[in-house]
């Protein structure tokens, strides 16, 4: 597995001395088995050096125990931080729709649930494993050398203990599947219910999310005795035929008979009665082993997947000029066209609408103007430079974006509008100023040091005014705002759209919004439907040719009338 390459040595060197160690560590065992056969036997007892060697074995046990462990705890460290290196390089490089919303969640599992699997494969399963072979493997052998029907005898609980675990997992499978499903659906149900208790509260109820939660916890409980049902016996009977006493004690009574018999020698029993449990005791942990083996491995697959996935790369010249969309056609699912062979070319000044209705297809055109990811085919340009061929920093001094959702971080104001960059005081007061939040910054405790998210936090439309004075500040080329202004009251926002008229005057801003107020006062208004370019125009113009901006106005123009 080409994941576990780098580490491959080190973990070989790792399960070498683990190897040793769980062989060493019988050592003491086979001195007392020596010891006490030669009492029983009436022979002289052997000499001191067998203690010391026996000794020395159990320490050499612990060192090489100990070093295995820390071999593989650094391959581990080692494997880990290169692991969360690549895959912080591939989040970054990742086309944002693939690492954003529903992609999330994919990189919680594998940034988090996945590479804990993989420490727990290489930094402990390995060694468990090891040394759950290693154990009953030098156990049989040792008592092969002493007696082998003795030895067939100490093999029968580790056959009977395999044979009641392999029962216990028939159809394992579908309850493994079954488990997986009834907990998400668990989790989807609470996350739900909470989500709901906000209206719960206000409305009564909970829109049946509470049954749902409780049917789902229900269904789990249901699912989870018969599945257990099913298995207890045969799980129980797997441990029970496995524990040391019980091993140790059939093998007494079977050797007692037998010395009665003269099939055997005392000290071949006793050997049998000390050795025996360690062939077949591992049996009672290897089933928990092997499932984290089954998961390590499933985990360095999906890691190793998420890391092949296509990443963004950047060219390294700069452009200057319009922004361009050339027949752009794009699929977030590879059926549905969320842009449609689109094309339309930006003017350098002036202020831009981009209209149409829930689903059009307007935030896709922000994220191909921003490349948060590129068409499926087409062409986006700066100047007539495809965005392919520009330099990542080039491209967002050039292009700014202002969001709905503003990611802010937790971090002072003057961070999170400076991005950390060495900007005069007197740049930043004048870009909040513009973007009417500077006396709102100035009465939080620590001013511009105020940290977000710990000493205060902002509302959503003083976020949204601290996002729109952070992309002013980088003065760019275009300015891109994706229903940024959506939770600023009405009267700040007709003062914003103001200060974007004013920066209209040197630059392209292209305003994406549900507002009609905000589209009509545009230059230009822009109108998709379903992914197509259904008109171009002026508010006027459109009126009259565009039955899609008609019918955008006309639904808002009902909307207000309603309000009335
Ligand atoms: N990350 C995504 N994964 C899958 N489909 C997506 C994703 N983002 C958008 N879509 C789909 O692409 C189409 C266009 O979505 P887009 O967000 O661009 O529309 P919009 O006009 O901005 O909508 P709204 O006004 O509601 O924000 C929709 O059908 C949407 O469901």
């Amino acid at each position: 597995m080409d994941l576990l390459r780098p580490v491959r040595a080190p973990l070989t060197a790792a399960v070498a001395l683990q190897t040793l160690a769980g062989l060493l560590a019988l050592a003491p065992l086979l001195a007392l088995s020596s010891f006490t056969g030669a009492w029983i036997d009436h022979e002289p007892l052997p000499q001191g050096a067998l203690v010391v060697s026996a000794v020395i074995a159990v320490l050499g046990a612990a060192v090489a125990a100990a070093l295995a462990t820390w071999i593989a705890h650094r391959a581990d460290a080692n494997l880990t931080w290169r692991i969360q290196t690549d895959l912080a390089r591939v989040v970054r490089r990742a086309p944002l729709p693939t690492v954003t919303g529903a992609g999330a969640a994919r990189i919680k599992k594998v940034v988090q649930d996945d590479t804990a699997a993989l420490h727990y494969l290489v930094a402990h399963t390995l060694l468990d494993v090891t040394g759950l072979v290693v154990t009953p493997v030098a156990g049989i052998v040792a008592l092969l050398a002493v007696d082998w029907r003795l030895a067939l005898i100490s093999v029968v609980p580790l056959v009977l203990g395999v044979a009641f675990y392999l029962r216990a997992l028939r159809g394992s499978g579908a309850g493994f599947a079954e488990f997986g499903r009834t907990q998400q659906q668990i989790g989807a149900a609470v996350v739900d219910y909470v989500h709901g208790l906000p209206s719960a509260k206000v409305y009564g109820g909970a829109g049946g999310a509470r049954e749902r939660y409780l049917a789902a916890v229900n269904d789990f409980h249901d699912f989870f005795r018969s599945w257990s049902k099913g298995t207890s016996t045969a799980t129980t009977a797997s441990w029970l035929v496995v524990a040391p006493g019980l091993t140790a004690a059939g093998i007494a009574l079977i050797g007692g008979i037998g010395l009665e018999h003269g099939w055997f020698e005392a000290r071949a029993v006793v050997a049998g009665v000390l050795l025996g449990p360690a062939v077949s005791a591992p049996v009672a942990v290897g089933g928990p082993r092997l499932q984290a083996v089954r998961s390590g491995l499933a985990a360095a697959t999906s890691v190793r997947d998420f890391l092949a996935q296509p990443t963004l790369t950047w060219g390294t010249t700069d452009a200057h000029g319009p922004l361009r969309l050339e027949n752009v056609t794009h699929h977030y699912d590879g059926e549905h066209a969320a842009l449609d062979d689109v094309s339309f070319t930006l003017p350098e000044r002036g202020l831009v609408a981009l209209a149409g209705a829930s689903g059009s297809g307007k935030s896709t055109v922000a994220a191909m103007l921003a490349r948060f990811t590129d068409p499926d085919s087409g062409r986006v340009l700066l100047g007539g430079t495809d965005l392919r061929e520009i330099g990542e920093d080039r491209l967002y001094e050039r292009v700014g974006l202002v969001f709905q959702d503003t990611g802010l971080r937790r971090a002072s104001v003057i961070d999170n509008l400076t991005g950390g960059r060495p900007v005069p005081r007197e740049q930043v007061v004048e870009a909040t100023r513009r973007a009417g939040v500077h006396d709102e910054i100035m009465a939080l405790p620590g001013g511009y040091d105020c940290v977000l998210g710990q000493e205060a936090d902002l509302s959503g439309g003083q976020r949204q005014r601290v996002c729109l004075a952070r992309a002013l500040l980088r003065s760019p080329g275009a300015l891109v705002l994706d229903e940024a202004l959506s939770a600023v009251d009405p009267t700040t926002a007709a003062g914003l759209v103001e200060t974007l008229r004013e920066q209209a005057r040197e630059r392209t801003v292209l305003v994406i919004s549900h507002q009609m107020p905000v589209v009509r006062s545009a230059d230009l208004i822009l109108v998709l439907q379903d992914g197509r370019l259904a008109g171009r125009g002026t508010h006027a113009d459109l009126l009259e040719t565009c039955p899609a901006y008609r019918a955008l106005h006309e639904s808002s123009e009902t909307i207000a009338g309603s309000q009335i």
